[in-house]
């Protein structure tokens, strides 16, 4: 059996060599959902080789694939926040680095690009398709653990991160010196809990500021905020893809959020009107969170890397769609049609 593991695990490190139907895989369009899914693990050890990381970090191959592999297994199969999504935003974070120099410019030290980019892979892993207030309403385990603190998902998605970390030749991280090693560390601790959209409402102001003040590429307090606001595009880079991919995006958050919204129904629990398949309209949702949430961030960082500005008119062009569509689905609803089937 062991034997059967590695060789597939072997073989799904070989394949994206000899994979030349991908092109564009650095550009900011193209969707890394389109990555087959079985090619998915090795174009994660591509993004690290492309990157310079395994030099400069003198990671071993045979770890970063083993490490690549139980961070994959850690996902769940849960409708949105699972290994695919974990890919995508990891792919995002490569993007960003590669078409706004982040290193050679140094917006980001190599270190920091390192933690960044394992960051994005780890961010979710373990997640059940719940979010932090069931956690809460429903006294769960996790929430047991880590309620007091808040970010109760975030901190599992680190505390597994770790742990993967620490399993038998896993550890990305063995070759750096113990400053590097703690900061790198650090840098995975503030990255993952960041992706706590309630904190990122909370830091969005001071990032709002610190763009219009000026960006101080060594003031430490901008450069934290730099990294919580990439780690927020990355999570949500879905949004800046064409109109096929945030509405397949859309269908899987919303299977998730109902499931959720069922489940606390059968708990005795009402559940918010996102959650509640009964009452929530999805054009209408999307066009809170794009407008609240998304374009705010996305205009952020095109203020301050002029080259992501194409994103931005990506995001707004699929606000429209969302608009348009809100009509279609007041008419449709009526008589009952799935409503997502309706979208082209
Ligand atoms: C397309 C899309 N729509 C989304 C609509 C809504 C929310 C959402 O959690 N809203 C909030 C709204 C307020 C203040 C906080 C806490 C709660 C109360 C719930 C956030 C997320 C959405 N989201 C994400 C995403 C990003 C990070 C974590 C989890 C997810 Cl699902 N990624 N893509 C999307
Ligand atoms: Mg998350």
């Amino acid at each position: 059996y062991h034997m059967k593991v590695e060789t597939e695990s072997v073989q799904s490190f070989l394949n994206c060599r000899d994979d030349h139907s991908i092109k564009d895989f650095d550009k900011f369009h193209f969707s890394p959902r389109s990555v087959p899914y079985k090619h998915m693990p090795c174009y994660v050890l591509k993004m690290f080789g492309e990157l310079g990381f395994i030099n400069t970090w003198r990671i071993k191959t045979t770890t970063l694939a083993r490490f690549i592999l139980f961070v994959k297994k850690g996902y769940r199969d849960a409708p949105y926040h699972n290994w695919v999504h974990a890919f995508s935003v990891a792919h995002f974070a490569y993007l960003l680095m590669v078409n706004l120099n982040l290193i050679k410019n140094d917006y980001i030290t190599s270190l920091q690009g390192l933690a960044f980019l394992v960051s994005c892979l780890c961010h979710d892993i373990d997640h059940r398709g719940t979010n932090n207030s069931f956690q809460t309403k429903c006294g769960t385990v996790l929430a047991s653990l880590y309620s007091s603190e808040g970010s109760v998902m975030e901190r599992h998605h680190l505390a597994q991160s770790m742990c993967i970390l620490n399993t038998d030749g896993c550890n990305i991280f063995e070759s750096l010196s113990s400053e590097e090693y703690s900061e790198v560390l650090d840098l995975l601790r503030n990255n993952i809990l960041s992706t706590d959209l309630t904190s990122h409402f909370r830091m969005a102001e001071q990032q709002r500021e610190m763009i219009s003040a000026g960006f101080k590429k060594n003031d430490p307090t901008h450069r934290k905020l730099l990294l919580a606001m990439f780690m927020t595009c990355c999570d949500l880079s879905d949004q800046t893809k064409d109109w096929r991919v945030t509405k397949k995006t859309a269908e899987q958050i919303y299977d998730e959020f109902f499931s959720q919204g069922d489940l606390e129904k059968s708990m005795g629990t009402a559940p918010a009107e996102m959650m509640d398949r009964e009452r929530a309209s999805i054009p209408d949702l999307q066009v809170q969170f794009i407008t609240n949430l998304v374009l705010p961030l996305f205009k952020n960082l095109a203020d301050l890397f002029p080259a992501a500005q194409p994103l931005v008119d990506t995001i707004i062009n699929n606000k429209n769609v969302w608009k348009h569509a809100r009509h279609l689905f007041q008419e449709y609803s009526q008589n009952g049609t799935k409503s997502m089937e309706i979208l082209l």
